[in-house]
C-alpha cells in the first residue's frame, strides 16, 4: 500500500505499485488496456492533487516530501478518501502507544515508532535522601543586611545617595560589608580572594570601594586622568554587564569614565575611546592583551593612575584557558613603572582582586598566579558561623532545588509539561514578566528546542532575528495553550555561534521589562555561555535539562535565579539508572535539600490532564469535547514533534544535527564523573526519540572537513578506545572554545 495516493490501493497490482511510487511518470504495461488508462488518469490526478496541496500548505520541500512519504505513514495529503485511510492507520497507532503500557513498539509500513511509556529503564531511587523541609523557616543568604548601612562602609556622597535614588539599593550585602572596608583602607594593602554566593553582590562589592575612593581623593580628575582600575571578565556578556553596572553608579560622577574591550567589537572605535581617556577598563583577557600589545595609550595611561586590577569569575577563566593571557597581561602590567606622587591617596601599589562564587577546579592557582599576600574574604559560613571548608559552596538558602529522573524517550515531552506548567502558574498568580532559562548542553540543542517550541504551526513573530520569537494566537505546542488563547510567551536562544549582536540584541530583550515583554513568560534556551556571572532580571526558574559539565557550571546555572535575597526555584533533568548517583555529587551544595518530582504524576500528569492535545496532521484539527487521558495526550504532542520532523527536512537535519551534537557533548563529563555520565550508559535509540527522531541518525554528522581527517586518519591507524575518547574530547574542546567565540 502506498500513502502517496489512496487510488492505488484497490487498482494496482503490487508490481504497479512498486512502479508507481519509485516514479510516476514510467511507462504502465501489462494487463489490459483500459485499467492502464484507468490507472495513468488515477496517478495524474492523485499528483496534481497532492502537489496542489502541498503548495497550500507551504510546503517549500515538494520534491523532498514525496520521497520522504513512503516512510511516513501518519500523514494525509488532503486527498478525500486519504484522510479516512491514514486517520484510522494513525489513530491504531496512536492508540497503540498511548494505551499501550503493554505495547512495546508498532510497526509502521516498515518503521518501528518506539512507545514513549514502555521499555523505559527502571528508576532506582526510591527515596529522597535530601529532603526539602517545607515547613522549615528559610532566610535568604545572599539578600541585603538588614541592620547595616552604606555610611558605616565608609561610602560617601555622592555614591551614598546615588545608590537608593536611582539604584534601589539601600543596605549592603553580607560580602560587601566585608569586602568595601578592605578595599577603601590605603592601610591594608593585601590583594583580595573575595569568594561568595552567586547573587550576593560581588559586583559592586568592588566597583563600589574603587569609585568611593577615587572620590575620596577630593583631587580633580577627568578622563584624561588615567586607568585607576583594569576589570577582566571572562565573556563579553559579563563584561558588558560590569560595563553597565559602572557607567550607572558613574552617573553620579560623570567626569568619570567607563570603557568597554571585548572581542567582536570595532578595535577602531575602542582605539579612539582609549585615545581620549578612559578610568575604567572593563574587558575580555584576549582583547585587554591585544590592546596593551598594540594601543600604546593604554599603557601609558596606566602609568600614573592604575591600583586596581580585578578578575571577575575567576574560575572561568581559568576553564576556558585564559592563565597564558593572563599571564602576558601582568608581566605587561608589572613592567609599568608606577608613579605614586600624582595620586597620593591611592594605595601605594597596585591591587589585585579576585572574585568567584566557586573555589573548586584550577581558581587556586589563578589565586597564585594573580594575587600576593592575599587575604581570603568569603561570606559562606557554616551555622556555627564558622568559615564554610573552602571546597562548599552553598546554593543560596532559599532557592528550591527540584529533582526529577526522567527516561531518555520521554525528555523533550517532559520539557513541554515543565515550561506548559511554570506558564500555568505564574502567569495566572501575577501580572509581572516571568523568566525561564532553559540550559543546554551544546548550540545545536538549542536551535533544535527553540524550533520544537516556536514556530510549531508557523504562529510566531520574529521579534530579533530569529532568535527572539513572539508566540501568536493559533499555537499549540505547549499544552496549556489553546488555539484560541493568545499564548503569551516569548522564546529566546543563546549561544556561541550567533554573531556578537544578536547576542546582544537577545540578552537585551530578554532583560527588558517593557510593553512586549510585560506580562509574559520569557522562555530563553541557551548553552553555558549564559550561565555566568549574568543578571538578569526576575529569573524565576532555572532548568537542566542537560546536566551540568560540573559542579561549578550546576551552581552558576542554579545561581541565575534566587538573586540579592528574591525567590527562585530550579530543576534538574537526569536519567534512570548511573546518573542518579549525580544526587550523592551535588548533595554538600544543597543544604536546604530538594523535592525529587515523579516525572509522570507531578509533572506530566497536571500538564497533560483535563485537555485533548490535536493531532497536527489533520488539514483542520478536530476539536473534541471529551478530555483524554493525560498519558493518550502527551503521546499524541510526541507524535506531533515526531511528525513535524519527518515532514521538514530542515528540522529533521536540526533534530540530528543536535542529537549528535548532545552526544559528542555527553563524551566530555569529566573523568572524575565517567561513573555517571558516560555514553555508554545511555540508550541512544531512546535519546534519539527525546529528539523527535523516530530512530538514531546512522551517522554522528561529522561537520568540518578537518573533523573527517581527523577520522580518516584515526581509521587508519586503528584507534584504541583510549584514542578514540581523547579525539572525541579534543573535537568537543574546539567547539566549545569557539562556542566563547573570544
Ligand atoms: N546591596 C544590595 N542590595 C540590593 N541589591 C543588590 C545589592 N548589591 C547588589 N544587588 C543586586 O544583586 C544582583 C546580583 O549582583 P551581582 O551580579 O553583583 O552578583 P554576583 O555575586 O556577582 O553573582 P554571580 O556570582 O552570579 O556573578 C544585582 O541585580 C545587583 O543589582
Amino acid at each position: 500500500m502506498s500513502e502517496d495516493g489512496d487510488f492505488f490501493i484497490n487498482l494496482a497490482t503490487p508490481e504497479q505499485q512498486k512502479s508507481s511510487t519509485s516514479n510516476a511518470s514510467n511507462k504502465l504495461s501489462g494487463g489490459r488496456w483500459k485499467d492502464r488508462r484507468k490507472l495513468r488518469m488515477m496517478m495524474d490526478d492523485g499528483e496534481g492533487k497532492k502537489r496542489g496541496h502541498r503548495n497550500d500548505a507551504g510546503d517549500s520541500n515538494g520534491a523532498q516530501s514525496h520521497k520522504k512519504s513512503k516512510t511516513d505513514s501518519n500523514r494525509s495529503f488532503g486527498n478525500k478518501s486519504t484522510p479516512q485511510v491514514t486517520n484510522a492507520q494513525t489513530k491504531s497507532l496512536d492508540n497503540k502507544l498511548s494505551k499501550g503500557k503493554s505495547s512495546q513498539s508498532v510497526n509502521v509500513d516498515d518503521q518501528i515508532v518506539s512507545s514513549l511509556f514502555t521499555s523505559n529503564r527502571e528508576i532506582t531511587t526510591a527515596v529522597n535522601t535530601n529532603k526539602h523541609d517545607d515547613n522549615a523557616e528559610i532566610i535568604a543568604s545572599n539578600a541585603p543586611l538588614s541592620a547595616d548601612t552604606f555610611e558605616d562602609l565608609n561610602i560617601h556622597d555622592p555614591l551614598l545617595s546615588h545608590l537608593p535614588n536611582k539604584m534601589s539599593i539601600t543596605k549592603p550585602t553580607s560580602i560587601q560589608k566585608l569586602v568595601i572596608p578592605h578595599l577603601t583602607s590605603l592601610s591594608n594593602d593585601n590583594d583580595l580572594f573575595i569568594h561568595a554566593q552567586t547573587g550576593s553582590g560581588k559586583t559592586l562589592a568592588y566597583l563600589l570601594p574603587v569609585i568611593s575612593t577615587i572620590l575620596n581623593m577630593n583631587t580633580r580628575v577627568d578622563r584624561k586622568s588615567g586607568t585607576f582600575a583594569l576589570i577582566i571578565a571572562p565573556t563579553r556578556e559579563l563584561a558588558s554587564q560590569i560595563y553597565d553596572v559602572a557607567c550607572t553608579l558613574t552617573n553620579c560622577c560623570h567626569f568619570l569614565v567607563p570603557c568597554l574591550l571585548i572581542g567582536g567589537e570595532r578595535k577602531k572605535s575602542e582605539k579612539a575611546r582609549l585615545r581620549k581617556g578612559c578610568n575604567l577598563i572593563i574587558g575580555t583577557p584576549g582583547r585587554v592583551l591585544d590592546h596593551l600589545q598594540h594601543t600604546q595609550v593604554v599603557t601609558e595611561q596606566f602609568s600614573t593612575s592604575l591600583r586596581y586590577v580585578i578578575l571577575d569569575e575567576g574560575d572561568k577563566l581559568m576553564e576556558l584557558g585564559f592563565e597564558e593571557t593572563l599571564r602576558q597581561i601582568f608581566e605587561i602590567i608589572h613592567n609599568i613603572p608606577i608613579e605614586t606622587k600624582v595620586f597620593p591617596k591611592l594605595p601605594a601599589r597596585i591591587i589585585h582582586v579576585l572574585c568567584s562564587a566557586t573555589l573548586q577546579g584550577n581558581v587556586k592557582k589563578l589565586g597564585n598566579v594573580a594575587l600576593k599576600n592575599y587575604k581570603l574574604i568569603s561570606n559562606s559560613k557554616n551555622k556555627a558561623g564558622k568559615d564554610e571548608n573552602s571546597a562548599t559552596t552553598a546554593v543560596p538558602d532559599q532557592l528550591l532545588q527540584k529533582i526529577t529522573i526522567v527516561p531518555p524517550k520521554l525528555r523533550l515531552v517532559t520539557l513541554a509539561a515543565v515550561l506548559s506548567n511554570i506558564t500555568v502558574k505564574h502567569m495566572k498568580e501575577q501580572d509581572g514578566t516571568y523568566r525561564t532559562m532553559v540550559f543546554l548542553s551544546c548550540a545545536d540543542s538549542v536551535e533544535f528546542h527553540f524550533e520544537a517550541f516556536s514556530s510549531t504551526d508557523s504562529f510566531h513573530r520574529d521579534l530579533v532575528e530569529g532568535a527572539v520569537r513572539l508566540l501568536t494566537k493559533g499555537n499549540t505546542i505547549l499544552p496549556c495553550f489553546k488555539e484560541d488563547d493568545e499564548p503569551d510567551v516569548i522564546f529566546y536562544k543563546l549561544h556561541g555561534s550567533l554573531s556578537q549582536q544578536t547576542r546582544s540584541a537577545t540578552l537585551k530583550h530578554f532583560a527588558t521589562n517593557n510593553a512586549t515583554t510585560k506580562g509574559k513568560h520569557l522562555i530563553l534556551f541557551c548553552t553555558d555561555v549564559a550561565s555566568r556571572g549574568l543578571d538578569l532580571p526576575q529569573v524565576g526558574s532555572i532548568i537542566e535539562l542537560d546536566p551540568p559539565f560540573s559542579v561549578e557550571d550546576h551552581l552558576h546555572r542554579i545561581g541565575r535565579t534566587a538573586r540579592a535575597g528574591r525567590s527562585g526555584e530550579s530543576i534538574l533533568f537526569l536519567m534512570p539508572g548511573e546518573e542518579e548517583g549525580y544526587m550523592d555529587t551535588i548533595k554538600p551544595y544543597h543544604k536546604m535539600g530538594w523535592k525529587l518530582l515523579k516525572f509522570d504524576t507531578d509533572i506530566l500528569k497536571p500538564a497533560f490532564s483535563e485537555i485533548s492535545v490535536g493531532r497536527n496532521d489533520m488539514k483542520e484539527r478536530k476539536k473534541k469535547d471529551v478530555a483524554l487521558e493525560w498519558d493518550t495526550n502527551a503521546t499524541t504532542w510526541h507524535l506531533n514533534v515526531e511528525r513535524r520532523i519527518l515532514e521538514d527536512s530542515d528540522f529533521k537535519e536540526s533534530a540530528s544535527k543536535a542529537y549528535s551534537s548532545h552526544i559528542r557533548a555527553y563524551t566530555t563529563h569529566t573523568a572524575a564523573e565517567k561513573g555517571i555520565f558516560n555514553v555508554k550508559f545511555i540508550h541512544l535509540g531512546h535519546l534519539a526519540k527525546s529528539f523527535g527522531l523516530r530512530e538514531r541518525p546512522k551517522t554522528m554528522g561529522l561537520q568540518t572537513s578537518k573533523q573527517q581527517k581527523e577520522l580518516g586518519e584515526a581509521k587508519k591507524s586503528k584507534e584504541g578506545n583510549k584514542n578514540k575518547m581523547w579525539r572525541i574530547a579534543r573535537m568537543t574542546a574546539r567547539e566549545s572554545a569557539s562556542e566563547f567565540n573570544y
